[in-house]
């Protein structure tokens, strides 16, 4: 039989993209859900959830797919570390796979990042990370963009909130901090989604590149997740876990 898949969010962007992708790779649509109604049906119909709508969502839909039992696969950015808490909990009980970015070039460029960190002494190489999204994008930074930061952190042997946060600079904001890592965000037109990360020194520069053309590439991804995820262990799984790259 094939697996059952709902969307939460199906009238969003990302939920139109994700239901052709779930007929696309031979599965079964269960449903989908808008913006104030229970979940509650959506996740006792399915075999896995698809959860990309907004932050403020994710603790009632984490909630949800300990409720009925579901594994569950998150994308929406801007979690609060409240949020982020309330997913690792049900994490425990059900298997979760909540990634940043499900484009497989944007997980090879979140391992890369942490080895460039690891090479790049934070006393000479100043870690600057710019992102830009369509206009209707709310969050800033984007999720990609706190994932390449905390890549760039893990390198370094520490983490974001240690190594300092320098975002949206404006105004007397005084000299940059050695160590801290910069982000900038841009916002405008139908950007999909791009993110340089810039190692800046006195004598060179190192940037890397992602950009994506179309969002398909994620709704693509999540679909895979959904699926591997059948069977899973209750945890709290990565991309990387998806693509192998652990
Ligand atoms: N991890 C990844 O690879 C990617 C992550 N994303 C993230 O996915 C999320 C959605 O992006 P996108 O599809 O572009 O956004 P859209 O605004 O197009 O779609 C969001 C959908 O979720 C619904 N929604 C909004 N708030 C809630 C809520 N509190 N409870 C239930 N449903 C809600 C909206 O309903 P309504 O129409 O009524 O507002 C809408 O249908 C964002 O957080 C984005 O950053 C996006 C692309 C890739
Ligand atoms: O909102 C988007 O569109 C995207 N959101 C994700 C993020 O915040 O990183 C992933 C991708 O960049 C598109």
């Amino acid at each position: 039989m094939a697996t059952r898949i709902g969307i939460t969010g199906i009238a969003g962007r990302m939920g139109r993209l994700l239901a052709e992708e779930v007929a696309a790779a031979g599965a079964a649509l269960a449903g989908g859900t808008r913006r104030g109604e229970d979940p509650a049906p959506l996740f006792a119909a399915s075999d896995v959830v698809i959860d990309f709508t907004h932050a403020t969502a994710a603790t009632a839909h984490a909630a949800a797919a300990v409720a009925a039992g579901k594994p569950l696969v998150l994308g929406s950015s801007g979690l609060s570390p409240a949020e982020e808490a309330a997913v690792a909990k049900a994490a425990r009980q059900v298997p979760v796979v909540y990634a940043a970015n499900f484009a497989p070039g944007v997980n090879l460029f979140l391992a890369i990042a942490e080895r460039m960190a690891a090479a790049l002494p934070p006393e000479q190489y100043d870690a600057e990370i710019v992102e830009m999204h369509h206009r209707q994008k709310v969050d800033a930074p984007s999720g990609t963009a706190v994932a390449l930061g905390r890549a760039v952190a893990r390198g370094r042997g520490t983490t974001l909130e240690a190594a300092g946060i320098e975002s949206g600079r404006d105004g007397h904001t005084g000299a940059r901090g050695t160590g801290t890592i910069g982000f900038a965000a841009l916002r405008g037109g139908q950007v999909v989604g791009e993110h340089t990360l810039l190692f800046a020194a006195g004598s060179e520069h190192i940037a890397l590149t992602h950009r994506s053309f179309d969002r398909r590439v994620y709704a693509t991804g999540a679909v895979r997740a959904a699926l591997w995820l059948q069977g899973r262990a209750p945890g709290l799984y990565d991309m990387k876990h998806v693509l192998g790259m652990e």
